[in-house]
């Protein structure tokens, strides 16, 4: 029986307790079942009060320059690596330190870091989990669900076997390319087969 791997395209911090949450399927089989969705907004019991809107003013000079300096900010910190995930910074130091980032997947990082979407992309240390359930399970079929620019395939990808492959599903053309790009950089191409072609 083919053994499968679904990455789930979470937000980041939900990436890794949600590649947590997988059920394990059937010892023959190996299968890493597909991701939890996030649960529906607006059906909490009893309901939520609302919370009343605050108003955000898109002129004043003094809420530009400090978005500006929030954006350079995550900018830096995604070119970093660094995605909290709720962690103190000196664990989240740690845990940094001693990840294996392959270079090609660093060098993705800092060229997606000052993209649109870029917080959308698995931290280092998620990809690295992502690549280590690969190999724990000997997965040899994987399915990406939303590529974005391929960090979290691209480190899937470089834990398979030669013959092992990845269906990756992207609907926007621009991502992909990136992705494509650094999947070639990496050797591993052959490995991927996309969805829709
Ligand atoms: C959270 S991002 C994926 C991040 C990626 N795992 C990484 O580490 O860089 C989600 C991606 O899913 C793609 N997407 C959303 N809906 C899709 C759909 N119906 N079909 C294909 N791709 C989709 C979006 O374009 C986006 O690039």
């Amino acid at each position: 029986m083919r053994r499968w791997a679904v990455s789930p395209s979470l937000p980041p911090a939900a990436f890794a307790s949600a590649t947590l949450g997988l059920g394990v399927g059937p010892p023959q089989a190996r299968t890493l079942a597909s991701a939890a969705t996030p649960p529906p907004l607006g059906h909490c019991s009893p309901p939520c009060p609302r919370r009343p809107r605050r108003r955000r003013s898109l002129c004043s000079s003094s809420s530009s320059a400090a978005s500006a300096a929030t954006t350079a900010l995550a900018v830096e910190e995604a070119r970093r690596g660094r995605k909290q995930l709720g962690m103190d910074p000196p664990l989240y130091d740690y845990l940094l330190s001693n990840v294996r980032e392959h270079p090609v997947l660093r060098d993705l990082r800092e060229e997606t870091a000052s993209m649109w979407g870029s917080q959308m992309q698995v931290s280092p240390a998620q990809a690295q989990l992502l690549a280590m359930l690969v190999q724990i399970l000997g997965a040899e079929r994987c399915i990406e669900v939303g590529v974005y620019t391929g960090y979290s395939s691209l480190a899937v990808a470089l834990a398979l076997p030669e013959s092992g492959r990845l269906v990756a599903c992207e609907r926007d053309e621009r991502c992909l390319e990136v992705a494509k790009r650094y999947y070639q950089l990496a050797g591993v191409a052959h490995k991927i087969l996309f969805l829709p072609a």
